[in-house]
């Protein structure tokens, strides 16, 4: 697995508060990684570090094998911290063209394709100033990657979007990172997109890392085999603490090695099992499990 961003024992004090605590991370080459967190874990702290927008008070860090703040690497890096401004006199199409000058960029910035990309086209000729804040992301998505880097940081790029918005966010980003082989890194707190995004995530609390791996891995961890069957006190009685009742099914907490055995054993306690299949845990459940020990409450 090529890396593109390593960090090793990275931390960043603000005072008393460590924003990020020892954190020590690799992200692969390609695909969409997703940074999550709740409020105050570390994401922004950490995509700033990136970014070489702020130094980190200590341990390393390397971007596509440099140090952060080269310009060589910033080249490379398109990003969208938070929803952009711009001057709101300026149309979106004015808008990308002062950015792609502000580049040292010409007509190869391909203002108009980015555009189409984002689905401004229509809108190309408005002033920004009458934006909503889903055009806004839209069009500094627009800005980041009319550069074309090979990495890409999104700090939270669906949020202010209604839902056909963000479904067209996430096709555009799949594609960017399938068809132009671009990396993107993203923030959100909207798990269900996150999931459906991301090949891989960071869960972060409170600047550490608390879990991290493919997506696919981190819910399949979770699963559960749904019981549908009678009677639940039965089926309870032979899963003891491994057991969960949920919606007139038994939840059960067991290797699926094991499963074989276990039905055997409910079928000779006269268990009647109407139905029995495996549920993946969903990536909201993962980081509610990940991210609920902590001292102290929320910050
Ligand atoms: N410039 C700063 N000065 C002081 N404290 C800061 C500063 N920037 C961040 N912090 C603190 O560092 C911690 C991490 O903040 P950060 O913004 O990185 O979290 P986050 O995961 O991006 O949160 P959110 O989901 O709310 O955007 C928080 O406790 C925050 O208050």
């Amino acid at each position: 697995m090529t890396s593109v961003i390593e960090t090793s024992g990275l931390t960043k004090t603000y005072g008393p508060v460590r924003a990020l605590d020892s954190l020590s991370l690799s992200i692969p080459r390609g695909g969409v990684y997703g940074v999550l967190g709740p409020n105050g874990a570390g994401k922004s702290t950490l995509f700033r570090i990136l970014l070489g927008l702020i130094r980190p008070t200590a341990g390393e860090v390397r971007v596509m094998g440099q140090h952060t703040g080269d310009p060589a690497v910033t080249r490379r890096m398109g990003s969208m911290i938070e929803t952009p401004r711009y001057p709101p006199y300026l149309t979106a199409r004015q808008a990308l063209r002062w950015l792609a000058l502000a580049h040292g960029m010409g007509a190869e910035a391909e203002t108009d394709r980015w555009l189409d990309r984002v689905g401004l086209s229509e809108a190309a000729d408005r002033k920004v100033r009458g934006f909503s804040v889903g055009m806004m992301q839209r069009l500094g998505v627009a800005a980041a990657l009319m550069t074309r880097p090979d990495l890409v940081i999104l700090d939270e790029p669906t949020s202010g979007m209604d839902p056909p918005g963000i479904q067209e966010m996430r096709a555009l980003i799949r594609s960017l990172a399938d068809d132009d082989g671009v990396t993107i890194i993203l923030a959100s707190h909207q798990l269900l997109e996150v999931q459906r995004v991301c090949d891989r995530v960071a869960i972060l609390n409170r600047g550490k890392l608390a879990a991290e791996g493919k997506v696919s891995d981190l819910t399949a961890s979770g699963e559960r085999l749904r019981l549908a069957a009678t009677p639940l006190a039965k089926v309870m009685a032979v899963l003891g603490e491994r057991g969960s009742v949920q919606d007139d099914a038994v939840m059960a907490a067991v290797p699926r090695a094991e499963a074989p055995a276990l039905l055997r054993a409910l079928i000779e306690q006269g268990v009647d099992i109407d139905e029995a299949r495996w549920v993946g845990a969903d990536l909201e459940s993962v980081f509610m499990t990940e991210t609920s020990s902590v001292e102290g409450g929320r910050p």
